[in-house]
């Protein structure tokens, strides 16, 4: 696998020598030993691999959600692993957005309402929200459904709605967490055009962690985690 060094200007995201274990039962079970990874900026790159490789963990880790045990994550000009939990919690407002397996949206709210919630944490007026969900609807080709609620949308919509809220605050960087896998396929293809859109127009760097070939296909690039390391990695033509 070729990796580009911490140096190199295009890398947009960077892993060095990160290390992540959990506690198990008065040990520590080690997810990543050493896991080197460089992303430049504008990639969509598909992550591959076997239940238990860490692919969550790393999701979890990029998204500042967990910290590492050791090791550097550089996402842009910030360093995750040396900030604290309420840093990483403002970093991941203003930079990040994440697309979950289930949608996550909150049921009581409407489409609208969940795509604006995390603009609540910006310094925008009312006005201004409600024209920033309305563009991101318009976008993933929700404005009809502005006033439903999750209930009312199928699997398809709702992720289409989960795209929007990941897409609202402008962030440079989108990860997926199996965001196919509840969808049947025609509904899948929706999505990863979507995301394929979001990519090659909108320059927005996404990195996917999928179990379907397919969706993977739909990347510039697979990489395939296993035993703690990128074992493989494909350029599409
Ligand atoms: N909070 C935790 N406490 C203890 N062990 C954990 C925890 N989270 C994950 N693990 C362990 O870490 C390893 C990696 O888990 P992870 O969920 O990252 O894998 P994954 O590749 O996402 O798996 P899957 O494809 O099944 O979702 C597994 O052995 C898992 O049991």
């Amino acid at each position: 696998m070729t990796q580009a060094t911490p140096q190199d200007e295009t890398a947009f995201i960077s892993l060095q020598n990160l290390e992540k274990s959990y506690p198990t039962g008065g040990s520590q079970l080690p997810v990543f030993s050493g896991l080197d990874l460089t992303i430049p900026k504008g990639d969509f790159a598909a992550i591959m691999g076997p239940s238990g490789s860490g692919k969550s963990t790393l999701l979890n880790l990029l998204a500042g959600i967990d910290h590492p045990d050791r090791g550097e994550i550089r996402i842009g000009r910030a360093r995750l692993d040396q900030m604290g939990e309420a840093a990483r919690t403002r970093w991941r407002a203003h930079h990040l957005g994440i697309v979950f397996q289930f949608y996550n949206l909150l049921p009581m709210l409407t489409v609208a309402e969940n795509v604006e919630l995390p603009l609540l944490l910006k310094p925008l007026s009312s006005r201004m929200r409600r024209e920033r969900v309305m563009m991101v609807l318009e976008l993933v080709g929700l404005t009809s459904h502005a006033r439903h609620r999750p209930s009312q949308l199928s699997g398809g919509q709702q992720q289409r709605t989960g795209i929007a809220r990941a897409i609202v605050s402008d962030p440079e960087l989108i990860l997926c967490d199996e965001p196919t896998g509840d969808l049947d396929r025609k509904s899948a293809d929706d999505i990863l055009a979507m995301l394929r859109v979001l990519n090659a127009e909108l320059g927005k760097t996404i990195l996917m962690v999928t179990h379907d070939p397919v969706a993977a296909a739909s990347a510039r690039r697979t990489l395939h985690l296993d035993k703690g390391s990128f074992l493989e990695e494909r350029r599409a033509a």
